[in-house]
């Protein structure tokens, strides 16, 4: 599937502190510490409902991960999926009387336009389940023939799941205990109360074809794939058997990065999968998650379409702390509106103060599980004596616009 276009990044000179980030594996915040270049996984949408200010928070933070990699002089190879084949999808497609097909298609377009236009780095890769299928259905068949995934007995759905003894680790990325991963389970796609399966959990790998659902010809048989076999074939096949993090909303820590973990893990040996696991706190509305179950849902194109810039939607989410569970509310947006006009009006001065410890700082903020409000209050501080005591340095304000731009994605 074709990615969306990449804005430049201005290079700034020296460089920062190693990145630290949160992992929940370990439940630590720890140093990154990728090789020439940085292998990150971030699950992508399932086309419906695109792209609301959740996911938007959600990629907001892991563009900041990808872009202070830059600054620390990595590449980074990013890919991130589409689910464009879901129970979900085929939900919402036949409430409207919508081909599932075209539903995907016209979301996942309008999320690559809402991505661009905030200023998300576009993934390297950009893999829709439907166009991975038969990598799916071949990593299906390895799980089978290594016995770590076994065939229902059911004769008319004899559908294949992934057994979770079969790496041993089982639960050491989300650390919940079995009631919570049993209650997780069953509130998110999972079936635990399907019969015949050897533990409740056990996650669905294949599931045949049943009369009107879309399915694909494989050795398995006819069928489609369950949901996290499909994150981690798609990870695998591109990044390798083990990645520098794994990243998402923190509803995918149970089951959905647990049970990709274990796949990826059973069928390569290697473990951990991730270095890092790591999750973006949900955005919520008048006090609930901002959920299409909930249909409580502000859209980036909305905002977009009424005028919005969307550097401030940007500066507006990345105002609290990813990890952090917080609400949307329009004076998020005025605020931020007002902090980015007061910035604008500091780099277009044709001097300031002095900037380079401004970057340092900056940066050290970012490095520190990207704290953005401090890195924010940094630029605010330079703004205010720039606006207020002007300055001498010529370069100054060229520093700020650009520094701004590489390590926070806000172009004034
Ligand atoms: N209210 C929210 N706040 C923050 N992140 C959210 C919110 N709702 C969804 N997300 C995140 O947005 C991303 C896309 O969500 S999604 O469209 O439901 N799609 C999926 O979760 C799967 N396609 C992942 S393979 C996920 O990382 C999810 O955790
Ligand atoms: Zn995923």
């Amino acid at each position: 599937m074709q990615t969306w276009a990449a804005v430049d990044i201005p290079v700034l000179a020296g460089e920062g502190p190693p990145l630290r980030l949160y992992d929940r594996a370990t439940d630590r915040v720890r140093p990154t510490a990728p090789g020439a270049t940085a292998t990150m996984y971030v699950c992508g949408i399932t086309p419906y409902d695109a792209t609301h200010l959740g996911h938007a928070a959600t990629y907001l933070a892991f563009d900041l991960v990808n872009r202070l990699w830059r600054d620390l002089g990595h590449d980074v190879h990013y890919v991130q999926n589409v689910t464009d084949i879901d129970d979900p999808l085929l939900e919402r497609a036949a409430r409207d009387q919508d081909d599932w097909v075209v539903l995907g298609m016209r979301e996942t377009a309008l999320f690559r336009e809402d991505m661009e236009a905030l200023r998300v780095l576009p993934p390297r890769h950009y893999i829709g389940a439907v166009e991975a299928m038969s990598e799916i259905a071949e990593l299906v068949e390895k799980l089978l023939a290594g016995g770590a995934a076994y065939r229902v007995d059911d004769p008319e759905y004899p559908d294949v799941y992934f057994d979770i003894t079969a790496t041993g680790r089982f639960g050491y990325e989300s650390r919940y205990d079995e009631e919570t991963m049993l209650r997780l389970a069953a509130e998110r796609g999972g079936d635990p109360e399907r019969p015949g399966k050897r533990h409740p959990l056990d996650p669905l790998l294949w599931r045949m074809a049943r009369e009107g659902e879309p399915s694909w010809e494989s050795a398995l048989g006819t069928g489609r794939p369950g949901w996290h076999i499909e994150c981690a074939a798609i990870a695998l096949n591109r990044l390798g058997p083990q990645i520098d993090l794994n990243g998402g909303g923190s509803d995918l820590i149970f089951p959905h990065h647990e049970c990709g973990a274990a796949h990826a893990e059973a069928l390569t040996g290697v473990a951990p999968f991730a270095r890092h696991y790591t999750h973006a706190g949900m955005i919520g509305l008048d006090g609930e998650k901002m959920s299409k179950s909930r249909g409580n849902l502000v859209f980036v194109s909305k905002l977009r379409a009424d005028g919005v810039d969307p550097n401030a939607v940007r500066a507006a989410l990345i105002s609290g702390h990813y990890r952090t569970d917080r609400e949307w509310t329009p004076q998020l947006l005025t605020e931020a509106e007002r902090r980015l006009a007061r910035w604008r009006e500091a780099v277009a001065l044709d001097t300031g103060p002095a900037a380079e410890d401004l970057v340092q700082r900056l940066r050290t903020h970012l490095a520190d599980d990207l704290d953005t409000p401090s890195a924010l209050a940094a630029v605010d501080a330079w703004v205010a004596e720039a606006l207020e005591r002007r300055g001498t340095d010529p370069a100054a304000p060229r520093l700020v616009r650009d520094a701004v731009d590489a390590l926070l994605g806000i172009a004034l």
